[in-house]
């Protein structure tokens, strides 16, 4: 630690900075020392507990290689003499706890809460490492700076690992039930929703998309909004479904950012061609067959849908006049996954529904 009566030189050579009597300074650099190995093991359990879920739930070596680097550089910084330091019997924050950590609604509020500790404990050891060593503080921030990186890739990893593991989209029309409905079909296992309400006003949008995202976070569902990009920055959505008359892919990406997810509608071969060239996460195929739910629009057929699993490089929902009658129909077709409107919305069972929905198109191959 800095000696006590030191001249600041960054402000005037003539400013003697706070002197302290030695027994006082000694206390102090105790105090400073405490709260560096208090945020030097925060920083780190935050990181293992994110490295466990990169390790076993994504099987990502990348990421979790990358907490383990970020946990072992804070090792170099944890020395003896800050150890040494440690008091916790005479430390009042061992008891408190907020009542959020005692319940985590999802995996993803679970990273977050641990990400948001991390970041913290760094930023408090950038600021208090300055006292106890010149390159402690530069070192901190740098290691913030890789965590926030690695909170984005990680949350990206998620949503993208996420989709591909989805098999059945929820696309949603207006209704009275919408919130009970959709949480019926989450209770049967959807974890795919799209809100789509051409025609409602935007604070009513904005009202229920709100309520939609934390609804589908709470069952670790994706939530994504049906033409709007603004909307879905608005509600911090997982993304965007875009049509070919919506906005083009390339701007839609420079608002959302690499790691939300952009889907596109396709109704032939080149309109798939030219939405995986164009970066879209997934694409819809469709319509499948002619359906009210979008009127005027000719059924692209079970040709499309064989077109498309021999042909796509992405993701892809087979969508349009889908229902637990033809489902199997479009399944031998070589469809994978599905997107339906009515066949939820307007079941009356809307869990037992989306699990035969599942359960006939995870019958196909198993879970990826
Ligand atoms: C999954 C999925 N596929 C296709 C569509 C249709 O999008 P679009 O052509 O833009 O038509 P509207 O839904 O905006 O009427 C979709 N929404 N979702
Ligand atoms: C919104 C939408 N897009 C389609 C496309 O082919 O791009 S078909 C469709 C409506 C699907 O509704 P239902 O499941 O009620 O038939
Ligand atoms: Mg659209």
């Amino acid at each position: 630690m800095k000696e006590a009566g030191y001249y600041d030189e960054s402000i005037t050579n003539r400013v003697v900075v706070m002197v302290e009597p030695y027994s006082q300074q000694k206390q102090i650099q105790q105090v400073v020392y405490r709260i560096l190995d208090a945020n030097l093991d925060r920083t780190r359990e935050g990181l293992r507990i994110i490295e466990e879920w990169c390790r076993f739930g994504l099987n990502s070596a990348q990421l979790a290689g990358e907490c383990k680097y970020l946990r072992q550089e804070l090792v170099i910084w944890h020395t003896e003499e800050l150890r040494a330091a440690r008091d916790t019997p005479g430390d009042p924050g061992t008891d408190l706890s907020h009542p959020q950590e005692e319940q985590r609604s999802s995996i993803k509020a679970l990273l977050q809460a641990n990400f948001c500790r991390v970041e913290e404990a760094l930023r408090v050891l950038e600021e208090y490492g300055k006292l106890y060593h010149p390159k402690m503080g530069q070192a901190c921030k740098q290691m913030r700076y890789r965590v926030y990186s690695l909170e984005t890739n990680l949350m990206g990893y998620q949503r993208h690992q996420l989709l591909r593991r989805s098999r059945l989209y929820l696309v949603t029309s207006p209704s009275e039930s919408l919130l009970s409905t959709v949480e019926a079909a989450l209770k049967g296992g959807l974890t795919l929703l799209q809100y789509r309400d051409k025609d409602a006003d935007d604070t009513v949008r904005l009202e229920l998309a709100t309520k939609l995202r934390q609804l589908c976070h709470t069952y670790g569902a994706l939530f994504m909004i049906n033409d709007r990009v603004d909307l879905a920055l608005a509600v911090d959505a997982d993304g965007v479904h875009l049509g070919q008359q919506d906005m083009p892919i390339a701007v839609a990406r420079q608002l959302l950012g690499p790691q939300r997810l952009i889907g596109r509608s396709t109704t032939n071969a080149d309109e798939m061609q030219k939405a995986i060239a164009e970066g879209a996460d997934y694409i819809g195929v469709g319509p499948v067959y002619e359906t009210p739910t979008k009127v005027g629009k000719a059924a692209a057929g079970l040709e499309y849908v064989s077109y498309a699993a021999q042909n796509s490089s992405v993701p892809w929902f087979a969508i349009g006049g889908i229902d637990a009658n033809n489902i199997n129909d479009v399944i031998d077709a070589g469809a994978e996954r599905v997107a339906v409107v009515r066949s939820l919305m307007q079941a009356e069972q809307p869990t037992l529904v989306t699990q035969y929905l599942l359960s006939q198109l995870n019958r196909i191959k198993p879970e990826t």
